[in-house]
């Protein structure tokens, strides 16, 4: 598919099931006033791609694709993360599942301060990147 002929196929898959992700691309597709209807793929009962890629680009290339074979339509996918570079990058692509249950982002959370809290030095605040990829399938 060359990259601009998903816009001529009336409808675009959206490969989340996060419901944070899913009502911002809803409100933002919204303003774009695209000639596409956005479906987020639990309304077609597609399950959550196995994220084993090594890179947001693999992560979200995925899930795009996986949303995409099974529905027949170009499907868009975000991969995202928070990397901390005192931490060597982490939690990177394993931000949504950092402290061991998919999604919690609480626990997530609580476990990163834990393990900055020995990096820091006199509160001096501590540098992070948050990483959005986008990919279409
Ligand atoms: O503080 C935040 N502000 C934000 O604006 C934000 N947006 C996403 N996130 C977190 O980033 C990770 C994405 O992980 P992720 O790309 O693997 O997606 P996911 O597994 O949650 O859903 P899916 O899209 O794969 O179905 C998850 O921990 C999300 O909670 C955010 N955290």
């Amino acid at each position: 598919m060359s990259s601009k002929d998903w816009l001529s196929q009336g409808t675009l898959v959206l490969a989340s099931n996060n419901k944070g992700k899913i009502a911002e691309f809803e409100k933002l597709f919204a303003e774009l006033a695209l000639p596409v209807e956005v479906i987020p793929q639990g309304r077609l009962n597609i399950e959550d791609a196995i994220e084993d890629g090594l890179s947001f680009i693999e992560n979200a290339i995925i899930k795009a694709r996986h949303a995409s074979r099974i529905s027949g339509k170009p499907a868009i996918a975000d991969d995202s993360g928070i990397c901390v570079p005192v931490l060597g990058g982490a939690p990177g692509i394993y931000s949504a599942r950092y402290a061991g249950e998919h999604g919690d982002d609480a626990a997530n959370n609580a476990k990163l301060l834990e393990n900055l809290k020995p990096l820091r030095q006199d509160d001096q605040a501590i540098e992070a990147m948050f990483v959005c990829v986008l990919g279409i399938g």
